[in-house]
């Protein structure tokens, strides 16, 4: 199954629950944690997480920027986050962290950055339910779709396929009616969108046009 998952990063701050509501035909509202010191940005922690929840139309897909989520990621699956990714370059001992994030009744995903590469962490794959692959150095919306990703989100579709199971690969940064296509061929599944979705005249338009888009690439 394909799936969208807006990013309300590019979202208006001041109004998330009609922020939320616009994209109510996603199947997640993807939430950017970042700390300020994993990543050079700060934006929102649990409190926001906690109040977005109680009133978001769809699961919240949690990516957490922030260092320690051996501490904290449990935190964001008992704050309401359907589906927490910590960034394995963070993390004393990601096996603890997923299976923490699970027993807290949530998704547990771990993310890589553009320059961490994926096979020290293929053994991880029976502790998760998504891998990230990051298609932007975190941080930031806005920025370029980093092409040169794919041969990963491929070598992880393969590890993922060897498996068995049901484990996500998800994309996040740059995608885009433009860079979609080559997402769905390299094997991702979801589809992180920020800019792309809340910098559409039409929301929901724009929402469906990234699904049909993905799903003809797919050969659906
Ligand atoms: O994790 C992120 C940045 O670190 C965001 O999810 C991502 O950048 C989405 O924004 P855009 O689609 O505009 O690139
Ligand atoms: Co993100």
């Amino acid at each position: 199954m394909l799936q969208i998952s807006p990013s309300i990063l590019s979202a208006d701050f001041a109004n998330l629950e009609s922020e939320l509501a616009r994209i109510s035909t996603a199947d997640w509202a993807h939430v950017d944690v970042m700390d300020g010191h994993f990543v050079p940005n700060l934006t929102l922690g649990l409190p926001v997480v906690e109040a977005i929840k109680a009133v978001s139309p769809i699961p919240l897909d949690c990516h957490l920027m922030i260092e320690d989520p051996d501490r904290w990621a449990p935190q964001y699956a008992e704050a309401g986050g359907s589906s927490v990714t910590f960034h394995v370059e963070a993390a004393t001992d990601p096996v603890a962290t997923a299976r923490s994030i699970r027993a807290a009744g949530a998704r547990a995903a771990f993310a890589v950055k553009p320059g961490t590469p994926f096979t020290p962490y293929a053994d991880l794959l029976p502790e998760v339910d998504m891998v990230l692959v990051m298609t932007v150095e975190p941080g930031f919306g806005g920025q370029s779709f980093m092409a040169d990703q794919m041969a990963k989100v491929r070598e992880v579709r393969e590890a993922v396929s060897r498996h068995g199971g049901e484990i996500w690969v998800q994309v996040d940064g740059g995608v885009s009616q433009d860079t979609i296509g080559q997402c769905v061929e390299a094997g991702a599944d979801v589809f992180v969108a920020g800019s792309a979705v809340y910098g559409a005249d039409d929301v929901p338009s724009r929402i469906s046009e990234l699904r049909d888009l993905a799903a003809a690439c797919a050969g659906h």
